[in-house]
């Protein structure tokens, strides 16, 4: 059950990650699943009680966290539905469970896409039918000041390259679910939305890159997210995807932040947009 080795089946591996997170956890089925992004790290504990929290490497096809300290870790989380959700459901229903996946492999690590698509495939095969990403990026819009959160409403995938494998012709269209877009601003109405362009990193943009992102339709620059979402169509889940704005993109505010002060936005930020993704998980 190697990732690495061109023979392995990335789905058994998603499988077997699935089989191995019931046994930790004893919720063999969970609803919904997360990544929490840069500033979004604070929403679990408002989705409602832990059930359980495992180390990410101890479950097949993930890894250590690429950053030592920031526990990398997979909850398992009963959701506390609102009883008067704009939804309703699941108020009365039986428990639902989200699945909170604390680390992400980005594609600038180059351990390859079936590593950065294998948590989603993973929240698939452990019974997800919705899968929410989140990230920080840098906005192109002046109005979004650092902190702001965003909904992704398409996104332009500038890596050249894909989750998937070969004849698999996958349809995009609607990729971000317009319902669960539309139960986001029910929660927030006041959410704008964007176009999501990832590049491969890790370095930034430029500023004449920026500029490009724009003139094509961009209205968010990050590296992430796309192929994680073009993974999910594949394995079936609606998408909901969720940008925070830490940081004017390069070239955009005369006078560019200090990366103290994007890291102060980014923060200040947490708690009003984890209690955004909150409601909207429990509505
Ligand atoms: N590509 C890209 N990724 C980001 N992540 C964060 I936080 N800010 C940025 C940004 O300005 N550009």
């Amino acid at each position: 059950l190697d990732l690495d080795d061109p023979r392995t089946d990335p789905f058994a591996v998603a499988e077997a990650a699935a089989l191995q997170i019931a046994a930790e956890t004893g919720v063999t089925r969970h609803d919904v699943a997360l990544v929490l992004g840069s500033g979004w790290g604070g929403a679990a504990d408002l989705l409602g009680e832990t059930v359980a929290e495992i180390p990410a490497e101890r479950i097949v096809g993930f890894s250590a966290p690429a950053v030592a300290g920031h526990g990398a870790t997979i909850r398992s989380i009963r959701i506390e539905h609102d009883e008067h959700a704009p939804t309703g459901e699941g108020a009365y229903g039986e428990d639902t469970y989200a699945l909170v996946l604390g680390s992400r492999t980005h594609l600038y690590e180059g351990r390859g896409v079936r590593r950065v698509a294998h948590g989603v495939r993973t929240a698939a095969a452990a019974g997800a039918r919705t899968i929410v990403l989140t990230n920080g990026c840098g906005g192109l819009n002046p109005d979004w000041a650092p902190g702001t959160p965003v909904l992704i409403r398409d996104h332009i995938n500038l890596t050249a390259q894909s989750p998937l494998e070969g004849a698999t012709f996958v349809d995009l269209t609607d990729l971000y679910t317009p319902r669960l877009r539309e139960l986001a601003r029910r929660v927030d109405p006041s959410l704008d939305e964007g176009v999501y362009v990832q590049f491969r990193g890790p370095h930034y943009e430029s500023p004449a890159e920026v500029r490009m992102a724009g003139i094509i339709g961009g209205d968010l620059v990050g590296m992430s997210t796309t192929l994680e979402a073009i993974a999910a169509r594949q394995a079936g889940l609606d998408v909901l995807g969720l940008s925070l704005v830490t940081n004017a993109a390069a070239g955009i505010s005369p006078t560019p932040l200090s990366h103290a002060e994007v890291i102060e936005a980014g923060k200040a930020a947490g708690p009003r947009i984890s209690a955004l993704l909150a409601s909207i998980v429990r509505s």
